[in-house]
């Protein structure tokens, strides 16, 4: 995947605002609200840390790869649900890029 993937689902999930829900999954979603995706987003971080814990036991690495690609693509749709261009993400992290962490929580506690 490359950021280039993320911009192509983040235009799937802007057109399936125009779908039936019982079409698409996405469309679903949409349908059922934006509480319905924040609980998805949850469990989807549950699912996530659970599998992270496993695999630094077993080495195995397939669950948590699977569960991270759900956690990103529900925060995807939680977004685009609040019509949140992904860019905006992209350009946030672009911004940071390069800056230490510990640079940019300084620059933030002294403004
Ligand atoms: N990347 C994804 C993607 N990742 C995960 N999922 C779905 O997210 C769900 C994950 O939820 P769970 O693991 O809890 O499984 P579940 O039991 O099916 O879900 P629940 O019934 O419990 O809500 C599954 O149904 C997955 O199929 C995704 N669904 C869609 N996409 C992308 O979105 C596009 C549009 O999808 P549709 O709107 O369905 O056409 C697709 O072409 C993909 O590019």
């Amino acid at each position: 995947m490359t950021a280039h993937t993320l911009e192509r689902i983040a235009e799937v999930l802007e057109a399936r605002k125009n779908a039936a829900p019982e079409s698409s999954y996405v469309a679903s979603l949409y349908h059922k609200g934006l509480n319905k995706i924040l609980e998805k987003v949850g469990e989807e971080a549950v699912e996530t840390i659970l599998a992270a814990k496993d695999a630094q036991y077993s080495q195995d690495m397939t669950e948590v790869i699977y569960e991270t690609a759900d956690l990103w693509f529900h925060s995807m749709l939680m977004l685009s649900a609040l019509n949140i261009p992904a860019q905006q993400v992209f350009d946030e992290l672009e911004r940071r890029f390069g800056l230490s962490g510990h640079a940019e929580k300084a620059a933030r506690t002294e403004s």
